[in-house]
């Protein structure tokens, strides 16, 4: 079992990785939160899975719990109609602000929950349960949290972190290939952000093919403490943060214009290639750099780029978050390990999606 410890300005918290840690989840919690009443928050797909297990976990270190709730799986529940639902089910069974949300599931489920606990009482604490690689890697750490609006992905949402995180590898055993092999995109992403070796070890044994507990475990560890560097550093994305974005400007565009029919982790991949190829052709990084992350992210079959008319692309790209004005803060990879922010103009980054195509 691996402890990382986050330190963002907000508050600081533990992230706790290993394997078996359902059945222990209450011993852990219990020492956060003390004896508050705990709802989990989870989807369709999960909570027949493991919500129970929690649920036995937390009782049996005597923390009270009250009914589950649960929401529909996948992308397109993250909505404000299904935050409404979850915030109205916590009125419901009467949390207090001593209680906790407890978000079981993928990413669209803690970011949910954890909307839904930034918002409920003006804010709750959120413990969260990541369950796919995706949310062991990324999603759970951090404190984004968000729903989707039709304009476009993350559009409203709040800074809120987690009073722990418990990443248990093993629960993605019941993650189905194709779920897992997008969770791989973030993984990537990491690893062209912050850590060279990692992209070299990922390119040679594709995490979709050497997929052991005891490996797992390992790269949820590094990847969580390459976000942690990052949020505790900056935890509202004035800085450093934005490189956390790296293939997302482009990555999430793909995702909103594609009616999210593709996962954020193989949008991300692709959004990866581009601004890569882009960077390369531009002269910000060697095209030895791009072939590099493109090689890593082909390995692991995921997008290398998409056929979206640069208009289409370019008409969600608008709703970015790192946009000022007429310009973007888009993030390049200079070499692999090692990425900046550059702020260009919207017809400078149309340029590029073309470039990176
Ligand atoms: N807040 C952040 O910092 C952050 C970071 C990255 C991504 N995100 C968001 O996370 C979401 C993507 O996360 P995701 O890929 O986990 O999506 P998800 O939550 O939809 O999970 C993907 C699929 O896997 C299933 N699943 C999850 N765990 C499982 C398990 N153990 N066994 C079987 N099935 C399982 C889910 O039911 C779903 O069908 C996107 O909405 C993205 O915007 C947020
Ligand atoms: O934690 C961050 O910061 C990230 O940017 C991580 C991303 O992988 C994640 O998809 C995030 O939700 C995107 O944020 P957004 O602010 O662009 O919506
Ligand atoms: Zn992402």
């Amino acid at each position: 079992m691996r402890r990382i410890r986050v330190d963002a300005s907000s508050r600081a918290y533990d992230v706790v990785v290993g394997a078996g840690l359902l059945a222990r989840l209450g011993d852990l919690l219990r020492d956060v939160v003390g004896t508050a009443r705990c709802c989990v928050v989870t989807e369709t797909n999960v909570g027949p899975l493991y919500a129970e297990a929690v649920e036995v976990s937390l009782a049996a270190a005597g923390l009270e719990v009250a009914p589950r709730i649960t929401f529909p799986a996948g992308e397109a529940s993250k909505t404000l109609a299904t935050l409404a639902t979850i915030l109205g089910g916590l009125a419901e069974r009467e949390l207090t602000r001593d209680d906790v949300v407890i978000a079981v599931g993928g990413g669209v489920t803690g970011d949910m929950a954890g909307l839904a606990a930034a918002l409920y009482l003006r804010g709750i604490a959120v413990v969260q349960v990541p369950t796919s690689l995706l949310a062991m890697v990324d999603s759970s750490v951090g404190g984004k949290t968000a729903v989707d609006l039709p304009a476009g992905k993350n559009l409203v949402g709040a800074f809120w972190q987690p009073s722990l995180v418990v990443a248990d590898v093993e629960t993605l055993t019941t993650v189905p290939n194709e779920l897992f092999r997008d969770s791989c995109g973030e993984v990537v992403k990491h690893a062209v952000l912050a850590d060279a070796q990692m992209l070299e070890e990922l390119a040679q044994r594709p995490l979709t093919s050497f997929r052991d507990a005891r490996r797992l475990e390992d790269v949820v560890a590094r990847n969580v403490a390459i976000k942690r560097n990052v949020v505790s550093a900056d935890e509202r994305e004035r800085g450093l943060r934005q490189t956390l974005n790296l293939g997302h400007t482009i990555g999430h565009a793909i995702e909103a214009a594609s009616d999210f029919s593709l996962g954020h982790g193989s949008c991300v991949a692709a959004g990866l290639c581009m601004m890569a190829r882009a960077a390369a052709a531009r002269g910000w990084c060697a095209h030895e750099t791009s072939e590099r992350v493109e090689r890593c992210v082909a390995a692991h079959g995921l997008p290398t780029g998409s056929d979206l008319p640069a208009d289409v692309l370019m008409s969600f790209v608008a709703h970015d978050k790192k946009r000022h004005g007429d310009g973007v803060n888009v993030v390049v990879p200079r070499e692999v390990g090692s990425c900046e922010v550059r702020r260009v103009s919207l017809s400078e980054l149309r340029e590029l999606v073309e470039l990176g195509r």
